[in-house]
């Protein structure tokens, strides 16, 4: 990866981090590589400022991140108020909807970002844009039992077009299987004037289709770093999520 974008990544995840993270705070850790970010800045103003923090992951990859890291480990049975999620995504649109599971972490990411008083975004400047499917090709990922991946598929094609496709593994033969035993569906084409909050709640009433990958009014705050160094925010900042 570029070093143009990596420094937008890790301006955005220290921003937010510095923000958004307080002594005493329960922090819900997202998934990527824009995260790896925020948990490297969050170890060290644990070394360098005594805070003290509990962290939630929302994968195998940011619970790794957390132990090599050497930060508190906690779950939603002990701490089931989160004090705030930072998170990446694939693509924030203008009102503040995201696009996230390009790494297939989307289920155990909503849950979490779902029982948060905040969820705060870190990208770089490519994940900003005015309508989904702008910037982020590779679409919108939804998570399903295996069992149901025709059915559904066939449901998504016919009810709202578009092409949809099994994420299947690099380095193994056959599909994608998530941290939860589930696989993966990309769904690219759609229509971009589309109103998310209808299909979102149309999806999920699919049997055997688990979560989305589109989060809509959750986020409150989005922070992308520039190509100049630079951050933009967008976003009120109010607690638009913890949906409880
Ligand atoms: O499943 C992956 C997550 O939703 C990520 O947060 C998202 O794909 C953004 O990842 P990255 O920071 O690597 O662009």
């Amino acid at each position: 990866m570029s070093d143009l974008l990596n420094n937008a990544k890790k301006a955005a995840a220290h921003a937010a981090v510095d923000e958004h993270v307080k002594t005493d705070y329960v922090v819900g850790v997202g998934s990527g590589s824009t995260v790896v970010f925020a948990v490297e800045r969050l170890a060290e103003r644990v070394r360098n400022e005594n805070l003290k923090i509990r962290c939630i992951p929302t994968s195998f990859q940011a619970r790794q991140l957390i132990i090599d890291h050497k930060l508190i480990l906690t779950d939603l049975d002990v701490d089931p108020v989160v004090d705030v999620c930072i998170d990446g995504a694939d693509e924030v649109d203008s009102k503040m909807t995201l696009i996230k599971g390009g790494g297939g972490c989307l289920l155990q990411e909503k849950i979490v970002a779902s029982n948060a008083k905040e969820l705060i975004i870190i990208a770089d400047y490519t994940k900003d844009s005015v309508k989904l499917g702008d910037q982020y090709k590779k679409g919108i990922p939804i998570e399903v039992v295996p069992i149901a991946y025709v059915p559904i598929m066939n449901k998504i094609k016919q009810r709202y077009g578009g092409n949809i496709e099994l994420r299947m593994a690099v380095k193994k033969a056959g599909p994608v299987v998530t941290d939860n035993g589930n696989f993966v569906l990309d769904w690219t084409n759609f229509d971009q004037d589309s109103d998310w909050e209808k299909i979102n709640l149309d999806l999920l009433m699919i049997p055997g289709l688990v979560e989305t990958g589109l989060f809509i009014k959750m986020a409150a705050k989005a922070y992308f770093g520039l190509k100049d160094g630079t951050i933009k925010q967008t976003g009120g900042g109010n607690v638009c999520s913890a949906q409880m």
